[in-house]
């Protein structure tokens, strides 16, 4: 079997231009007022740098305004509260983001947290993933909901299916978990602990890696006919590579994300949806 590609870029542009038609809706009735995302990236994490500076440059094209705020990486956590205290308050700010891994002396979880809710982009605050845990509406992580649209992209089935994620962050792998639980699929969270990690791979009809191990799952850890989402993003001999050793991968799996171009462009893209939604529930717009 030769499995078919996911192709994330088209996810991505597909959401990324239904975006933009609707911001320019909003933007009208408004009077002109876009909806607005704060960026906040503290040090010089050149990853990280790379992927505030997509974000911004997204913003620009689908019309969100952009306010871009860059702290040396010796920020004090006071000095940050106050900056996301400031953006809460601020009317022109729909959205605020921290970009992640924050500098080892911030807790990412604190500071993510002192976002306010209506504000969360990211959907990582304790009010956010409270919500999604209860099945109540409300914005959710980026990258899991990117994974979501490329499942249905493919037409994947999830109710009753089993689905295995390797990997347990609050960024990614239990929000996750508990969207696939929201469509009905039954949900194994896998991680270091895990202790047949290859047969518990194989039983999954949907298999969703996101452990930043380059290469973790082997051709033989698909079962025939499974849908495999990488969401790994390694550097291996100076490339970028995902969690799956994708060319035995495809040789079994009926569906296949690829390491550039499947997940990670669609994480920008859900970004800018929840900015739009998160202005809209604050104008009172449905
Ligand atoms: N506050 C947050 N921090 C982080 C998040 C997040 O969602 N919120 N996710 C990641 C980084 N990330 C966005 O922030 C991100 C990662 C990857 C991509 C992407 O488009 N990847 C490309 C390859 C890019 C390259 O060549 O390096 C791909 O996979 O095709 C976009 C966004 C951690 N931090």
């Amino acid at each position: 079997m030769s499995a078919r590609i996911i192709d994330g870029k088209a996810v991505a542009a597909r959401v990324r231009a239904q975006v933009a038609t609707e911001v320019a809706e909003f933007t009208a009735q408004r009077g002109g007022t876009p909806p607005g995302l704060a960026t906040i990236l503290v040090g010089d994490d050149a990853a990280s740098a790379v992927y505030v500076g997509g974000k911004q440059k997204a913003c620009a094209e689908v019309g969100i305004r952009g306010f871009d705020h860059r702290l040396p990486a010796d920020t004090s956590r006071e000095d940050l509260l106050a900056l996301v205290e400031q953006l809460n308050a601020d009317p022109e700010v729909s959205g605020v983001l921290c970009q992640l891994p924050l500098p080892g002396h911030l807790d990412g979880v604190e500071i993510t947290n002192a976002i306010s809710a209506a504000k969360d982009v990211d959907g990582l605050t304790i009010a956010s993933a409270g919500r999604l845990a209860l099945g109540m509406p409300g914005l959710r992580p980026c990258t899991p909901s990117g994974v979501i649209e490329l499942l249905a992209e493919a037409g994947t089935e999830l109710q009753g299916a089993e689905c295995v994620v390797i990997g347990r962050s609050n960024l990614f792998g239990k929000p996750m978990a508990q969207l696939l639980l929201q469509h009905n699929a039954t949900v194994t969270i896998c991680h270091s602990r895990t202790k047949d990690l290859a047969a518990t791979c194989r039983g999954a009809d949907v298999l969703i890696a996101a452990v930043g191990v380059a290469h973790l799952v082997k051709g033989d850890w698909v079962k025939p006919g499974a849908v495999v989402v990488d969401v790994g993003m390694n550097r291996l001999d100076g490339k970028l590579t995902g969690d799956v050793d994708f060319a035995a991968a495809s040789e079994v799996a009926s569906a296949i994300t690829p390491v550039p171009g499947g997940v990670g462009p669609t994480t920008i893209a859900f970004l800018l949806r929840n900015t739009l939604e998160a202005a809209r529930a604050q104008a009172g717009v449905a």
